[in-house]
């Protein structure tokens, strides 16, 4: 494919829906949903918390089996280049992601990341090459296409629906699961109705996988901003992924927040979920991925376990005298 022609959206023309401030705290009170839910998993058993999270994981992931092995590859990026007038984001780009597995990807900034994320989203179509989801090329397919295939992400900035419960915005992400159409939906069709409630429950489940039921009733713009990183990823998970693409998604959190972030990143994985995620704290990257590809210059330069990629000469020359912060 070539040039202009083949890509969908201008670059850089993404927008945030409705940019939300990261700090504001609350002191409204929290009616949620379900009631005393969160004061009731307090009051259990370790036993009964135990069963109580399985079931969590059920309604979270039902299709999927809970006991992971890395298998196949699910996505492949098959020698994509993705050029913005003169500049080649991404040269000839090759790797897979294999089913199960939490994949990094990492480089130093502007090595091509996120352009490798809007590539797999449908956000830009590539110049060259080919994006295929369990051997079957993306194309032209459009972006909420591409999220029924299976891929979902998050954003470097959160996009929340500011003026919407926090459990609003995940029903937004279960709602493109629903197989009621607009008709159905005016006639309140019972298997609207029935898809309805469905959602209110696995919403509420997956704000309590991500560890924030306990705000569910509050609007995102007035969560913690930690809050809204987790339920950014709440909402992604909605639709139900394949694969889950988080972009930066600790980034502005205290090492304490990091590691909560890592533990809920091994859950969802254990959940039966794959994972590709561009972080910039390498402790973190390397404490929770199985392998990692690493970019400069819109080309891959290594890729490989945490342990060789570590020791790669190439990655080493190409962090060199970068601070540990700015790294990936
Ligand atoms: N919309 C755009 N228009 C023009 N150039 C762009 C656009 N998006 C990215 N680029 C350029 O493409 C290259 C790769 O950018 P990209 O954002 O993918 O890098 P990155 O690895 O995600 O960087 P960072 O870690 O800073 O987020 C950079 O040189 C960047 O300036």
């Amino acid at each position: 494919m070539s040039g202009q022609s083949g890509r969908e959206a201008t670059p850089g023309s993404e927008q945030p829906a409705e940019p939300t401030s990261p700090t504001t705290e609350t002191t409204e009170t929290t009616e949620v949903v379900e009631g005393g839910l969160v004061a009731e998993v307090a009051q259990m058993t370790e036993e009964e918390r135990a069963e109580h999270e399985a079931e969590v994981a059920e309604v979270v992931a039902p299709d999927r089996e809970i006991a992971v092995e890395v298998g196949d590859t699910l996505l492949e990026l098959r020698d994509v280049t993705v050029r913005f007038g003169g500049l080649t984001a991404l040269n000839s780009v090759s790797f897979g992601i294999r089913r199960g597995e939490i994949l990094g990807l990492i480089g130093p900034n502007g090595a091509g990341k996120t352009t490798c994320f809007n590539a797999m989203t449908g956000v830009y179509r590539p110049n060259e090459g080919q994006v295929l989801l369990e051997g079957k090329p993306l194309g032209k397919l459009k972006r909420f296409e591409i999220t029924r295939r299976g891929i979902a992400r998050t954003f470097q900035n959160i996009r929340l629906f500011s003026e919407m419960t926090a459990l609003e915005n995940v029903m937004v992400g279960t709602d493109a699961r629903h197989r009621t159409g607009v008709v159905g939906a005016l006639l309140r069709l019972r298997r609207h109705r029935r898809e309805e409630w469905e959602g209110v429950e696995r919403a509420m489940a997956l704000l309590e996988f991500v560890g924030i039921a306990d705000r569910a009733a509050d609007k995102a713009r007035n969560l913690p901003y930690g809050y809204q990183r987790r339920l950014e990823i709440a909402r992604a998970l909605a639709t139900e992924p394949k694969l889950l693409c988080l972009d930066e998604p600790a980034a502005g959190f205290n090492p304490a927040e990091k590691e909560e972030l890592m533990e809920l990143i091994r859950r969802i994985r254990d959940d039966g979920y794959t994972v590709l995620l561009i972080e910039h704290d390498m402790k973190l990257v390397m404490g929770v991925t199985d392998r990692i590809v690493v970019l400069e210059f819109g080309g891959k330069i290594a890729e490989g376990t945490p342990a060789q990629v570590r020791e790669d000469p190439a990655v080493v020359a190409a962090y060199l005298g970068v601070p540990d912060d700015d790294v990936a």
